[in-house]
């Protein structure tokens, strides 16, 4: 086992992989549907839309309600003004809160980079109680470009206070977009399986998978000679 001298920072995915926030985003969407008199989508529908942040969500919404795409502006609009309170039905995946203490504690500088906005986002880390464990929080309209473009990862690391000229780090996450904006940014990846992705993980770029957070400081030691090397 290679031992992570300098511990390496860690940047995680938000929605999928920490958190399971699918129940708030379906609830949330279909409110929006019912103000404008529209059928509710199931669960599993929303899931499969969630992870290219709100816009995409919306026109995937959008087109699977039969909704006109000109009324995109203001669904979107109208999503936003409850999104930052979508937090009553969203849970932890089991063993996030003890895994990320025990990071923090062996000194890995811990970030978010997610595509979701960065106002619900804050929300969540605080209704969580994890705000204090990140050092750095990339937004869904932190920037410009969402992944998987690699701008917002390397910005994560950035502030994490990775030097860009050597390996950054870790990426943590569940879905396509992750998978495709750790290869874009060339850092390794740790697949977390339980989240929203709908590729088989043999067909996504990863570096090693995980269905269990509890398994992850182990993945983490691991690979951190590669982060570094
Ligand atoms: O909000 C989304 O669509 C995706 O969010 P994520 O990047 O944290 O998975
Ligand atoms: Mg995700």
């Amino acid at each position: 086992m290679n031992v992570c001298l300098a511990p390496c920072p860690v940047v995680f995915d938000l929605d999928g992989t920490l958190i399971d926030s699918a129940p708030d985003i379906h609830a949330t969407v279909n409110a929006v549907l019912r103000l404008n008199h529209v059928a509710p989508l199931t669960l599993d529908q929303v899931r499969g839309f969630i992870g290219g942040g709100v816009d995409l969500l919306w026109k995937r919404v959008i087109a699977a309600a039969g909704l006109a795409p000109e009324a995109h502006r203001d669904l979107v609009a109208s999503f936003m003004t409850r999104y930052h309170d979508a937090t009553a039905l969203t849970r932890l995946y089991p063993n996030v809160a003890e895994v990320l203490g025990t990071l923090a504690d062996r000194g890995h500088p811990l970030g978010v980079c997610t595509n979701k906005p960065l106002r619900p986002t804050r929300a969540l880390l605080e209704h969580f109680g994890l705000t204090g464990l990140f050092s750095a929080v990339i937004g869904g309209d932190s920037l410009p470009q969402r992944k998987p473009d690699p701008a917002p990862l390397r910005a994560a690391f950035a502030a994490l206070g990775a030097d860009p000229a050597k390996p950054l780090g870790l990426y943590v996450g569940d879905s396509e977009f992750d998978a495709e904006c750790a290869q874009n940014t060339a850092v390794p990846f740790l697949l977390f399986t339980r989240g929203y992705r709908k590729s088989d993980p043999s067909e996504m770029y990863h570096t090693a998978r995980f269905d269990d957070f509890a398994e992850l400081p182990g993945l983490i030691e691991d690979h951190a000679e590669i982060a570094r090397a």
